[in-house]
Formats: C-alpha cells, sequence, structure tokens
C-alpha cells in the first residue's frame, strides 16, 4: 500500500476535535494547528500526524526502510481538502443572458416567474442524455478539484419529471463512481414548480411524493431530501409535507430558506430536523435560535448574494447564537455560476465579517457535518481519509488578505495526488 509523508508544514491546519458535533462560537476559531507539523498517509488513510519528530518517529517505529514518498511542505500550509456542501452540479446549458437582463432590473423571481431561470435550465437538462450531463458535469467537478475540493454535494432539480430527476441523479452517481472527486447525492423535485404544472402545484407535490421518492430511495440515488421554500416556489406548509414525505423514505431534510423573502424557513428545518438550512439570507431572529437549539448547520452562500446583488446573511449573528456555520459555493448556472471556494471564502470574510479562521472551519469540518460524511473527512485525524491540500502560502491568513487567488499547489484524495503544481494528475 503506498505511503506518502507530507513533511514540516508552516501551519499543518487539522480542524481536529469536531468529528461528533461541529464547531459553535468560538470553537470556530480554533483550527488545531500543528507549527512545523508533519502527516504520513498509507492506504488512503492518515495514519500519523503531529509535529515533524512525533511522525518521524512513527515512521521508523512502523514503517522501517519500507518506500516512502516524501514531500516537502516548508513555507507552506497543509489543510484538509475542502467541503462543499450545497451545489446544483448536474445540468445542461447556460444562462448567461439572465444576468443582463437582472442588470436591467429583473429579480430574479420574475425571471422564474416568467419561465426562465430554474424553468430554462430545466428545459435544458431535460433535452439532455444521461451521458451528456456526465461529460458537461466532469469539467466542473475538475475545476473545484484545482480549486482544493475533494468532497461535492449535489442536489437534483432540473428534471423536474421522473424520469429527468432520476437522469440528474443517475449521472451524479456515475460521476462519483467515475470521478476522484466525491459526490454526495441530494433529491430536490421540489426545487420548482414545473411549467406544465403551473395550474395545480399540488399535483406536482403528489408526483414527487407519491412518484419520485420511492423511486430515488428504491434505487439508493440520495441521502438528503431539499426543497426550495420561498414565496411563490414551495410554502413552508408544503415544504414541511414534503420533507417529511422524504424521511419516510430515509431522505435527510435539508431546506432552502430564507433566501429571498422572510418565510420562516429557518424555523422549518428546525421543525423537521433538518441537517442544514441553505441560503438564510432574510432569517429571522426566531429562526437563528431555533436552529442554534436543533443543531442545524447554516449553509452560507455568499457567492449567490454578490451574484443576485442581495443582501448577505447574518453569519456573525449566527455564529454569537451558537449555530454551527458552514460554506459553500452553491454551484448552479443561475445564482452562483462558480467553482471557486476560495472566492466564497473571500466574500464571506468581506462581507459577512467572518474571520480568516472561522471560514476554514466553515469549509472543513462544518461542511462535513452539513452531509453527513464529518466521521470520514473534514478534519486532519488519524483514521480519517488522506484528503489533504497543500498551498504555497505560509500562513492561512494569507487566503483572506488577498482575494481570487488560487493557492493550492497539490491535492491528495485518499491518498493519491490528484493535483500536483497546480496541474490535474489522475487516472481514470
Ligand atoms: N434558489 C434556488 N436554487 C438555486 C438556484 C438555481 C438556479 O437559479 O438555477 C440556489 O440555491 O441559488
Ligand atoms: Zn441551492
Amino acid at each position: 500500500m503506498k505511503k506518502i509523508v507530507i513533511h514540516q508544514a508552516n501551519q499543518m491546519i487539522t480542524m481536529r476535535g469536531a468529528s461528533e458535533q461541529p464547531k459553535i462560537g468560538e470553537a470556530m476559531s480554533d483550527l488545531g494547528i500543528i507549527e512545523n507539523g508533519s502527516l504520513a498517509m498509507e492506504g488512503g488513510k492518515i495514519v500519523a500526524i503531529g509535529t515533524k519528530e512525533e511522525v518521524e518517529r512513527f515512521i521508523v517505529q512502523n514503517w522501517g526502510n519500507e518506500d516512502v514518498e516524501e514531500v516537502n511542505a516548508l513555507g507552506k500550509i497543509v489543510l484538509p481538502g475542502f467541503i462543499d456542501p450545497h451545489t446544483h452540479l448536474v445540468f445542461a446549458g447556460s444562462r448567461e443572458y439572465e444576468l443582463e437582463m437582472r442588470l436591467n432590473g429583473a429579480s430574479y423571481l420574475e425571471i422564474l416567474q416568467a419561465g426562465g431561470g430554474i424553468l430554462a435550465s430545466t428545459r435544458m437538462t431535460r433535452a439532455a442524455s444521461e451521458a451528456a450531463l456526465v461529460e458537461d458535469t466532469w469539467s466542473r467537478l475538475n475545476r473545484f478539484l484545482l480549486q482544493g475540493v475533494t468532497t461535492v454535494e449535489a442536489k437534483s432539480g432540473y428534471g423536474l419529471t421522473l424520469e429527468d430527476e432520476l437522469k440528474q441523479l443517475r449521472a451524479a452517481k456515475q460521476l462519483a463512481q467515475k470521478h476522484p472527486l466525491d459526490v454526495v447525492s441530494t433529491f430536490m423535485g421540489a426545487h420548482a414548480v414545473p411549467t406544465e404544472y403551473k395550474e395545480d402545484p399540488e399535483a406536482y407535490i403528489k408526483l414527487v411524493i407519491e412518484e419520485m421518492m420511492p423511486k430515488v430511495a428504491a434505487e439508493n440515488l440520495a441521502e438528503f431530501c431539499d426543497v426550495f421554500c420561498e414565496a411563490g416556489v414551495f410554502s413552508v406548509e408544503q415544504s414541511e409535507r414534503i420533507l417529511e414525505a422524504g424521511k419516510k423514505h430515509g431522505l435527510i431534510p435539508k431546506v432552502h430558506a430564507d433566501e429571498i423573502k422572510p418565510l420562516g424557513g429557518a424555523e422549518l428545518a428546525a421543525k423537521v430536523g433538518a441537517v442544514s438550512a441553505d441560503h438564510l439570507l432574510q432569517a429571522s431572529d426566531e429562526g437563528i435560535q431555533a436552529m442554534a437549539e436543533a443543531g442545524v448547520v447554516a449553509v452560507l452562500l455568499p457567492g449567490t448574494a454578490f451574484y443576485l446583488m442581495a443582501p448577505y446573511a447574518r453569519a456573525r449573528d449566527m455564529i454569537a447564537a451558537g449555530v454551527p456555520v458552514a460554506l459553500s459555493t452553491d454551484r448552479n448556472p443561475g445564482s452562483s455560476p462558480t467553482e471557486s471556494l476560495q472566492l466564497i471564502m473571500n466574500l464571506a470574510c468581506l462581507n459577512m465579517k467572518m474571520t480568516p479562521a472561522e471560514v476554514l472551519t466553515a469549509t472543513t469540518i462544518n461542511a462535513a457535518h452539513a452531509i453527513g460524511r464529518a466521521k470520514e473527512v473534514g478534519s486532519l485525524e488519524v483514521g480519517k481519509a488522506a484528503d489533504v491540500i497543500i498551498m504555497d502560502a505560509p500562513n492561512y491568513a494569507m487566503l483572506q488578505y488577498n482575494f481570487g487567488t488560487n493557492f493550492v499547489e497539490s491535492v491528495l484524495k485518499n491518498g493519491e495526488f490528484v493535483v500536483k503544481d497546480g496541474q490535474l494528475c489522475f487516472n481514470t
């Protein structure tokens, strides 16, 4: 089994100690940094981590003279692979013309209500084959990997018929099997009411609950169920029904909550026991409190606020209230067309006043909690997957001092190099 050791990082950012519960409050600033730290991996897992001396001792005692690939990280930082817990990854086509419509005054919801937005991507995705979706998405995953993202969540929701939702989820499953990046799927049949059900949204909800969910569960195509709980899309009451039905099929709830209008999505997430509530630009004080009490992770998406020119979520109030905060790109073709999680961290820092330390917690261990993967990834600890980033920066504060810069030099996924010297280097 392949053995690799990374020697002497300026800062080895471990994120240790939060695999059971996400980090909240001040703990979000504790990165578990080991100065001059080293890391040994074997068989895809981390087998030793500590100071240079501690890891050298491990190697002498356990590996003797066996072949070891040695990587020098002197002057660099090493951290867990980033996790992006909210994307609409699999879709066909693009909507560049909408940017100009929005610049001329049309709102995101107006475009959707006129049959554009999500519904435009739905038309293009319906027309695409599963193979074409896999091919289109492949390059997006590559761009994520080049940015240091090693696990990504992916929602359906551009099919909106039984067959097209299954097609999107099957494409995600193929990608999970073929691409080195881990893809974790969420069923989001309730992303919009498709045009053909405009006059009878209840009939569409029936289709989602009675036909889509059983098939998604039977084919084991998703772990989570998400709903766009928004004015003019799905009401709080409809969202609750959908999420409760999902639970009966073993699908863990997530909510697109309080994105554009303060509807009560945060409160709903707490009520149904959602693992996360996402967006939250308009979340109420009561909603934030309810999330803190129920331990719902707030997945904040500052790229969407930036791109929709909307007010940012109140990250500071959430952290003060004890809500675990995670960050994500919300990669999608309408409200956040980017794979740059590092830019998202810059936006979170400068526009939501999250500190350089907090944004790293929010994109590693807390993001892992938002998709139920915190026991496997999100921190550098013995026994966890060797998903590791080496960044060409002397300390983590550099990542937020600069903006729009990709500091990733190398990425290891399950103990194998997938990016080296800034270039993809995996075989499929
Ligand atoms: N708000 C709903 N869904 C996506 C946008 C999808 C789209 O515009 O295609 C989001 O999370 O921002
Ligand atoms: Zn979304």
